[in-house]
């Protein structure tokens, strides 16, 4: 047998640490909350933002309206990108004033530079929204938004492509803007792209999703979400994946992020439940893509995530009306002239009919 090197010696010394401590964690919790499931719907965001033409700001209110009443507690509600890049995320200052705050609901926006902040910092002086009880009148004004995510990948491919710059160089400049964010009273959020195959440079070192998952949460992130851009992940290579970051970052500092490409979504998300990972992500309808990932279909559908965990040990901290979230999944379907991508959705469907026609 080999003996260990002294830089092998510190990342074992280095995991082992990490794992204790998110054993430690783990620990003090009871076995109700460890099985609580925090779901952040992507829709109005990664959804709408590969859509062919520009979806009208009225609409994407009212997705993220009834998407809150629906139940769900985190709503990622646009982007405070270069309109040149996504022109879909354009209109996200008007659509963060306009919406309906519910209280209790956060509604992170995607934030890629510092141009991004200080806009979103100046809509939050001038700015604040309705914070509406769906039983009275407006109560109070609560900012738009207390939260941001920041995005970088785990390619330099992908990252010139999606944000023009390589990975080292989007941590330099996405350090100033958590920094920042922080200090005005933001929790941010962080996002690592291609942790499974990369569209441009092909499959990708878990090390490198591991090492750029650890400086997000060194520079200041709550938490990391994963994300399987392409879709091409299964459920080997995602706990693959999962094996090599969760040596050294804490799992419940993870999100899964799984686009539906090979139809793996609802595996994938299972298997980085199993792992220990407690928040996934996921878009009503099964709706999305990147605009710089050519091929990948949406996120997994939210209506599929809450149908696989019914009845399992798993639920969500807040219960989510699956029957209204399909019926939104179809009509924004419907609205955008797409096919509705969830299978639960569908299912519902057809059998809200047959009961129907059973009735008639
Ligand atoms: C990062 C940049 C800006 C660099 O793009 P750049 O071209 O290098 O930036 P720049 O600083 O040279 O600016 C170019 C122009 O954009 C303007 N600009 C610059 N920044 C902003 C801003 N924040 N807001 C508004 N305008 C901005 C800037 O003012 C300038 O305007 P001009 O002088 O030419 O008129 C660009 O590449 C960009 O915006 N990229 C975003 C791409 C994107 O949104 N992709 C989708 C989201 S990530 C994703 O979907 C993956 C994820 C998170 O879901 C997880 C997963 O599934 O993997």
């Amino acid at each position: 047998m080999s003996v260990p090197t002294a830089l092998a010696r510190k990342r074992i010394a280095c995991s082992l640490r990490s794992l204790n401590s998110s054993r430690r964690a783990y620990q003090t919790q009871s076995a109700a909350d460890r099985n609580v499931v925090r779901i952040v719907e992507v829709g109005p965001r990664d959804g709408l933002q590969n859509e062919k033409g520009i979806v009208p700001t009225n609409m994407k209110v009212e997705l993220i309206n009834r998407l809150g009443i629906a139940g769900l507690t985190i709503i990622e509600a646009g982007s405070f990108v270069s309109p040149k890049w996504v022109p879909q995320m354009a209109g996200t200052a008007e659509v963060i004033t306009r919406m309906e705050k519910l209280p209790g609901v956060h509604y992170p926006v995607l934030v890629p530079n510092m141009k991004g902040l200080d806009n979103l910092l100046e809509l939050l002086s001038t700015t604040t929204s309705q914070s509406v009880d769906s039983s009275s009148a407006p109560t109070s004004t609560i900012p738009p938004t207390d939260e941001i995510a920041i995005f970088t990948a785990a390619t330099d491919a992908f990252c010139l492509a999606n944000t023009n710059c390589t990975i080292e160089e989007s941590l330099k400049r996405l350090a100033p803007v958590t920094q920042k964010a922080r200090e005005k009273g933001l929790r941010v959020r962080g996002y690592v792209s291609v942790v499974i195959t990369c569209p441009y440079s092909g499959k990708v070192d878990y090390h490198r999703v591991r090492d750029v998952a650890k400086e997000l949460l060194e520079m200041g992130c709550y938490e990391v979400s994963l994300g399987d851009t392409t879709g091409t992940g299964n459920s080997t290579t995602v706990g693959d994946m999962l094996d090599v970051v969760v040596g050294v970052v804490p799992v419940e500092k993870l999100a899964g992020h799984f686009h539906d490409t090979f139809g793996m979504g609802v595996a994938n998300a299972l298997t980085a439940l199993e792992t220990g990972v407690r928040t996934l992500d996921s878009s009503v309808g099964g709706l999305g893509g990147c605009p710089y990932s050519p091929g990948a279909t949406g996120n997994v559908a939210t209506e599929d995530i809450l149908y696989s965990i019914q009845n399992s040990k798993y639920r969500t901290e807040k219960k989510v009306d699956l029957e209204q979230l399909a019926d939104i999944g179809w009509w924004i379907s419907e609205k955008l002239n797409r096919q509705n991508a969830s299978l639960v959705g569908r299912a519902l469907r057809a059998r809200k009919e047959r009961q129907k026609s059973e009735k008639d």
